[in-house]
């Protein structure tokens, strides 16, 4: 994406179910948890680079004895440095203490971070700040161990602001308004509750207080702990959680918005947010690892009993397209496929910018999460060209020479790398006269490969402001002089915002908005602002599920030909010699390439939950009221 989106959130969890002296022997060091740890949030770190956090816990330890570790980072490379203060803690230890070498016992009682359960978080934030106070995971402690909650998730809900006042309504008094904090003492509530209850129940069958401590981390009902805290919540997440006595969980929306995947065998239980994180840092084939479905916990209780259990209800899945289009790493072997699909698909399109002139047209792509559908892209472009030379040589089979065959067959596709990133500049670009130019140089072009006759073709995963386009991809590709340049989006166009994991809540910034108030304006139709406004005021105080998405109207009175030809024109600009044209994927054929993940809300405005609503058109209002706020 040439727009620089802030995104996501990456979840680790790591429970290893045999004693540590096993993997000592097995794989030479009882730090085989934090390493594959380390491993897996590495290779997440496409997910989030505000901050990252991990998390261990020991099991049955002694009173008196540290079992809970926690580090957190928002520095610049937030993962390293996570992974940096933990080997420097280990290596001290052991350095002062060379006995502990081969001794796991030893190793286990004295030294921090190694554990058997483990969590971890690569963050970039959908809600407050960047602070160090923001980064997952989040510890609610206490000095029972079952109710030590740890917990970190990729989530956003779009009713933070009403949960948080339901605590306060419970006599809580949070310390602050995170909306992980906000969920997690919802969490806590309940776990206390349950744990209270178990209580009660011990005393009854004759327990000491000491006797029921076990007792109740044992029969701790997780599932209905999440059941109960899950009922208000709305939106999309993969949460992740442990309790200090060493049980996990990981519990997934119901309309399946946030991925989850995980694994297991006799050794280990692993769970990320991607698929070939797992199968990569565990060797493990694609087939082993499975999706926790919408609306279930995958719960791992301290005894090493594992079980996927029904929280809520599922609703019809919505699972977030944009992670098969841009998020997620296209090395996932369905993701992959998908994307090339995304590239095939949108081929028809291409070929009438073009006037199907592919002999002089060159195909590109802007780095690096593009050039899968760009491949796909291109593989289609070449059966329509073998088709083309097929049709011919039929066609004139009587009077094909050899020679005209061979220049014939010669004919190729026209691949280039045009564009590439010159990301080092980036650190320059501060101040603000001058910026535009050093903008622009943020991607640098190949000269001498584009001919003034020819049309540049580049893809891209999908536009969102367009600002990078207008201020740099397209001044750059001029300087080729190309006849014509096409912009692909290989999304369709983004047209609402996002409430559910992906920082995107402000229609203003999105350009396929600003296209369609442009062509409202010019066609005297400007007054349907004003009502839509009229609208969503009126609805402000309805219960989510009563509020209808007003917004569309701002769509429907133009076809999406007519906005990306809006867009095209406000992303050129009088010094471009180019003629600039954009095309944007069509919707029908997102779901074709990607069948699995029909969540397409910021492309349709069909929210997969009542709250969604709201935030449209909390986002509508803050636009016309000129607010520059989230619309959650
Ligand atoms: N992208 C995410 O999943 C963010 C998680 C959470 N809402 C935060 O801001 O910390």
């Amino acid at each position: 994406m040439s727009d620089a989106l802030k995104h996501e959130c990456g979840i680790a969890l790591v429970r290893l179910l045999k004693p540590l002296e096993y993997y000592k022997e097995k794989y030479g060091s009882a730090f085989y948890g934090i390493q594959k740890m380390y491993l897996m949030m590495e290779k997440q770190h496409n997910r989030g680079q505000d901050g990252a956090g991990f998390a261990s816990i020991k099991l049955d330890v002694d009173p008196g004895q540290r079992y809970i570790s926690r580090v957190r980072s928002n520095h610049a490379q937030p993962i390293q440095d996570v992974f940096a203060q933990i080997n420097d803690r280990i290596n001290e230890e052991l350095g002062a203490h060379p006995e502990y070498a081969d001794d796991v016992a030893a190793q286990k009682a004295n030294i921090p971070y190694i554990g058997e359960l483990f969590l971890g978080h690569v963050r970039y934030g959908t809600f407050g700040k960047n602070s160090i106070e923001s980064v997952h995971p989040f510890l609610r402690q206490s000095n029972w161990m079952h109710r030590n909650l740890i917990l970190a998730g990729n989530f956003n809900m779009t009713n933070v602001k009403e949960l948080f006042e339901n605590l306060v309504e419970l006599g809580q008094h949070p310390k602050e308004m995170a909306d992980t904090v906000t969920v997690m003492e919802k969490i806590g509530h309940f776990l206390d509750k349950e744990v209270m209850q178990l209580y009660q129940d011990c005393k009854g069958e004759g327990y000491s207080k000491r006797e029921a401590s076990p007792v109740i981390a044992d029969r701790l009902d997780i599932a209905k702990i999440l059941a109960r805290s899950a009922k208000n919540l709305d939106g999309g997440y993969a949460m992740a959680g442990l309790l200090g006595h060493g049980d996990a969980f990981v519990f997934r929306d119901p309309a399946g918005i946030r991925p989850a995947y995980f694994y297991q065998d006799d050794e280990v239980v692993v769970v990320a947010s991607e698929r070939p994180v797992i199968q990569t840092v565990f060797n493990v084939p694609f087939e082993s690892v499975q999706e926790i479905e919408p609306g279930n916990a995958l719960i791992i209780k301290k005894s090493g009993k594992v079980s996927m259990e029904q929280i809520l209800e599922p609703t019809v899945k919505k699972a977030c397209s944009f992670e098969r289009i841009y998020f997620s790493r296209g090395s996932d072997a369905e993701i992959y496929q998908e994307r090339k699909n995304l590239g095939k698909l949108i081929l028809p399109a291409v070929l009438k910018s073009i006037d199907s002139d592919t002999d002089n047209t060159v195909f590109s792509y802007i780095p690096n999460t593009a050039e899968t559908s760009f491949y796909g892209l291109v593989e289609a472009a070449q059966d329509f060209l073998n088709q083309r030379k097929n049709n011919y040589i039929l066609e004139n089979r009587n009077t094909l020479t050899a020679e005209t065959l061979q220049e014939l067959l010669a004919v190729k596709i026209r691949t280039e790398k045009v564009a590439i990133k010159d990301a080092k500049l980036r650190t320059f670009i501060t101040e603000d006269s001058s910026r535009d130019d050093l903008v622009a140089h943020v991607y640098d072009v190949t000269y001498g490969v584009i001919k003034p006759t020819d049309n540049l073709v580049i893809i891209d995963d999908s536009i969102v402001r367009g600002t990078t386009l207008k201020m740099s991809i397209i001044k750059m590709m001029d300087r080729l002089k190309p006849k014509r340049i096409v912009i692909v989006s290989s999304a369709p166009q983004i047209r609402y915002p996002d409430c559910y994991g992906i920082d995107m809540a402000k229609l203003e910034g999105l350009v396929a908005f600003r296209a369609a108030l442009a062509l409202l304006k010019e066609r005297n139709l400007y007054h349907i602002v004003d009502e839509v406004y009229t609208k969503c005021k009126a609805q402000e105080n309805y219960l989510d599920a009563d509020v209808v998405n007003y917004v569309t109207a701002i769509y429907d009175q133009f076809t999406p030909e007519e906005i990306s030809d809006k867009i095209a024109e406000m992303l050129s600009s009088p010094e471009i010699n180019a003629e600039v044209k954009i095309i944007f994927q069509k919707v029908e054929d997102l779901h074709i390439a990607c069948p699995k993940n029909l969540g397409d809300w910021y492309f349709t405005g069909d929210y997969p939950t009542p709250g969604g609503n709201r935030v449209v058109n909390r986002a509508f209002m803050n636009f016309y009221e000129g607010k520059d706020a989230r619309a959650y």
